[in-house]
């Protein structure tokens, strides 16, 4: 699958999905790892390693720096796919050296968690290893 590359470098993992966007500051431990904000679909999981999607960022500019602190903490995401790319995310992700896309396919929306799949940020494609 196709879209745009937002953040070079190549990542694999679990898929982790999350049909809301995601605030880093507060809403994201940067010691853990773990999606700490209440009412979240993604509370109490962990985006440590894995492939993680998501609307767009929301919240605090200060989200960008939490993601680099989870990179440096070794508890960062793989890859990062967003529907839209923002600023905070982007820069996050650019900052912290994690491969990131947005703008792909509908077809991707059909991929289940769970699913293995690669960023590759250097050319904007998403490949994985299972669909159902
Ligand atoms: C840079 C900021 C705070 C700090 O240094 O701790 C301000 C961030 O502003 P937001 O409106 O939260 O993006």
């Amino acid at each position: 699958m196709h879209g745009r590359s937002i953040s070079r470098g190549i990542g694999t993992g679990e898929l982790l999905v999350s049909s809301e966007p995601i605030s880093f500051l507060s809403g994201v431990d940067p010691e853990t790892g773990i999606v700490v904000e209440h009412g979240h679909p993604l509370e109490g999981q962990s985006v440590a390693g894995r492939v993680l999607a998501f609307p767009y960022g929301k919240g605090s500019t200060v989200g960008s720096y939490v993601i680099y602190a989870l990179k440096q903490n070794g508890l960062a995401p793989a890859a990062i796919i967003n529907a839209e790319a923002e600023p905070i995310i982007a820069v996050g992700a650019i900052i912290a050296e994690i491969p990131m896309v947005d703008r792909l396919p509908g077809e991707f929306s059909r991929l289940p968690p769970g699913t293995t799949v690669t960023v590759n940020g250097d050319a904007g494609e998403v490949s994985c290893d299972e669909v159902s």
